[in-house]
């Protein structure tokens, strides 16, 4: 699950300060592609100072210019950026609108809960034709939309990482049935409830500042999913074709897709299930692109995880799923030599055996070096696999780290070879490794711009 490294979308997100670090889930924390929809509700004005919704990006609209101040870059960056430039911009740098944006953040975080509740009232009770784009429980997904147009305003002047999250992020929204239309009634929620619970510091001047940042989000959202509507579908149906339970609780599923899905070894997908409607959970390909077109996910059921005890103890051959768009940057480059250091903590093998088979496919004679952890033996659920990889590419060493204890954590492991200036680091696993993991890696000489993963925040939505 989870756009990793360097980017802020889904399943691979951020290596660095974003989502790693800190304890994760705050507000404000930058983190990888967001699951909610954003879609919203329209028309009656909002509480304290009026913001017409004409004054929100126009539905439909693939026009709109950017409010000045707001640089809209037109390209994308070929991989995502480092976790680090999603670093906020610092005071003395920030655009007068960031700063206002940032001072309404401030304000409303000790609050954030009820900004939340309000925010999702004015939507439901203003629209009630939205609610069925969202789950039937709000539990898991409450806060998602929120955080992610939050996240994307505070990063309103870390212009090449926002666009690239905000156009994955729309073209993501396409499987909920968001439409353009629902852009604006969503700002006009998203800004009663920040002008309600922000009274310190909302004046025209801030409401101003948050329709602009508002209006450059939604139309770079609304602009990639009509790009990516000519190309590619909004999801895709999968048939289960096989459910290998390796463990108690770790399935290994294989679907079929029903049209051709591109996507990179390292990419994770967003997953719905039958038995849960519009919940959705991200999991990396555990296998580089087949010739036979078939995807396989390594799935570990977590206490309270509906979608994934659904895709452990109930799914079987013949049942559909569907299957969001591939998202995630924890991809191979491979303009470059370098070796590859992998670490893989129980489930997280899943997209470093496709990043193996990737290499092993670019028929390059690249070192990988794979340190694969789990709790137990038993837990080594696909070490056959990946010692059957060793004995094939002489290039590839795996190495297991058993941590029962907790004495010996996979990071650690590490530590004891290299040296691994040279090598590009990929990391996949439990968030907690992932945040002490960047911490080693970086000790141990490898610059964070060369640290790839999926984000933590995304991380922790996936287990569900
Ligand atoms: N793209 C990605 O990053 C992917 C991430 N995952 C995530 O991986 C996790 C797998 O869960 P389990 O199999 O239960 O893993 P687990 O809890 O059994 O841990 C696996 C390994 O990670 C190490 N580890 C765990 N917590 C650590 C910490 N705080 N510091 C250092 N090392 C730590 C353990 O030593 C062990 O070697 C799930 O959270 C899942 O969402 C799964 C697939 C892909």
């Amino acid at each position: 699950m989870f756009e990793a490294r360097h980017t802020m979308d889904a399943p691979t997100a951020s290596s660095a300060d974003n989502g790693t670090s800190g304890d994760g889930g705050g507000w404000f924390t930058p983190h990888a592609q967001p699951e909610a929809p954003a879609d919203a509700v329209p028309a009656r004005p909002t509480q304290g100072a009026a913001t017409s919704p004409a004054r929100l990006a126009s539905a439909g609209s693939t026009a709109a210019l950017p409010p000045a101040g707001l640089r809209v870059p037109v390209q994308r960056p070929a991989r995502s950026a480092p976790p680090h430039s999603l670093a906020p911009v610092r005071a003395e740098t920030a655009s007068p609108d960031a700063v206002l944006i940032r001072r309404t953040m401030s304000e409303v975080a000790p609050v954030a809960d009820k900004v939340t509740s309000y925010f999702y009232a004015l939507l439901f009770v203003r629209h009630p034709d939205l609610r069925s784009l969202f789950p039937a429980s709000m539990d898991t997904q409450r806060d998602r939309l929120l955080k992610a147009l939050l996240t994307a305003a505070e990063h309103i002047d870390n212009t090449e990482v926002l666009v690239a999250y905000l156009q994955n992020l729309g073209r993501g929204h396409r499987k909920y049935g968001t439409r353009a239309e629902h852009y604006p009634v969503v700002g006009e929620c998203l800004i009663g409830a920040l002008s309600k619970y922000a009274t310190g510091v909302w004046d025209a001047e801030t409401e101003a500042a948050w329709v602009r940042a508002y209006t450059t989000i939604s139309q770079v959202m609304i602009d990639a999913a009509a790009a990516d509507e000519l190309r590619a579908p909004a999801w895709w149906f999968a048939e289960i074709v096989a459910h290998d339970l390796r463990t108690s609780n770790v399935a290994v599923v294989t679907v079929r897709p029903d049209q051709p899905y591109p996507f990179l070894a390292g990419q994770y997908a967003s997953v719905e299930t039958p038995w849960w409607p519009r919940i959705w959970r991200h999991y990396s390909f555990a296998s580089a692109p087949r010739s036979d077109g078939l995807l396989t996910f390594h799935v570990k059921a977590v206490p309270a995880g509906w979608v994934s005890n659904a895709l452990v103890h109930r799914a079987r051959p013949g049942d559909v799923v569907r299957l969001g768009p591939p998202a995630g940057s924890m991809t191979v480059d491979h303009t470059t030599d370098s070796g590859l250091l992998c670490l893989g903590g129980g489930t997280g093998i899943a997209p470093i055996k496709a990043l193996v088979e990737d290499v092993a496919e670019h028929g390059e004679r690249r070192r990988v070096e794979v340190f694969y952890g789990a709790r137990t033996d038993h837990d080594l659920y696909d070490i056959d696999t990946m010692l059957r990889l060793q004995q094939t590419h002489p290039w590839l060493s795996v190495r297991a780290v058993i941590d029962q204890q907790g004495h010996l954590q996979l990071p650690d492991a590490v530590r004891q070879y290299g040296p691994w200036y040279e090598f590009d680091a990929y990391l996949s696993g439990p968030p907690g490794m992932i945040r002490s993991g960047v911490d080693v890696l970086r000790n141990i000489g490898i610059p964070s711009e060369r640290i790839w993963h999926d984000s933590v925040e995304e991380l922790v939505g996936t287990g569900g």
